[in-house]
């Protein structure tokens, strides 16, 4: 494949777009990058750490220095953390730099993957699945401004990596076009 735009896999918490990301990038001949992951790296701490001694808001500045300071501007696969792309303007400034692809999934299967987890500070609440069903309600309609939406319920993570990469090659054949 000459053409190799970049691909930002947006979508809610536990869609899969870290574990999946990191499977397409190698099959596709992309450089992985996941947002949550550079921040971390770049704070020396982790999210909850940040959360807690920062708090949420400093951590979405975090997430748009990210996207503003960068990676190349080709042949990236970068796995966004779950409220990155629903900032104001962000998903404008995602389809701007490459495909936007979204990944799905309902709030019960959300709940499942994620219950086991305490690395995700907006989910230690006393009803995770209420809260789940809440904040997807309001970004669901972000997400699917995506360039691709595919869903991830009742389909193994080796299927959506295939369906990701499929959905890439035709789409990266239209983009600059
Ligand atoms: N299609 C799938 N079927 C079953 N389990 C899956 C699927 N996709 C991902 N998972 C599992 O769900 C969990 C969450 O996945 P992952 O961390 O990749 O989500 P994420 O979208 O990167 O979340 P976050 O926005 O919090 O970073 C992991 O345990 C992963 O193995
Ligand atoms: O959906 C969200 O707001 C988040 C998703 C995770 O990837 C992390 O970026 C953090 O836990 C916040
Ligand atoms: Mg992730």
């Amino acid at each position: 494949m000459n053409n190799k735009p970049n691909l930002y896999l947006v979508g809610f918490m536990g869609t899969g777009k870290s574990t999946v990301g990191r499977q397409v990038a190698q099959r596709m001949g992309l450089e992985f990058i996941d947002s949550d992951h550079a921040i971390e790296a770049a704070q020396g701490k982790s999210i909850p750490e940040i959360f807690a001694e920062k708090g949420e808001a400093a951590f979405r500045e975090m997430e748009r220095a990210f996207v503003d300071s960068g990676h190349a501007r080709e042949g990236c696969l970068v796995s966004c953390g779950g409220g990155l792309s629903v900032q104001p303007g962000m998903m404008d400034v995602l389809k701007g730099k490459g495909l936007v692809f979204s990944l799905m999934a309902t709030a019960k299967g959300i709940y499942e993957r994620t219950r086991h987890n305490s690395n995700r500070p907006l989910l230690q609440v006393e009803d995770p699945l209420a809260e789940i069903e809440k904040l997807l309600a309001k970004r669901d309609p972000i997400y699917r401004e995506a360039h691709c939406c595919i869903l991830t319920e009742g389909r193994t993570v080796s299927e959506v990596v295939g369906h990701v990469c499929r959905s890439y090659k035709l789409e990266a054949g239209q983009w600059g076009r």
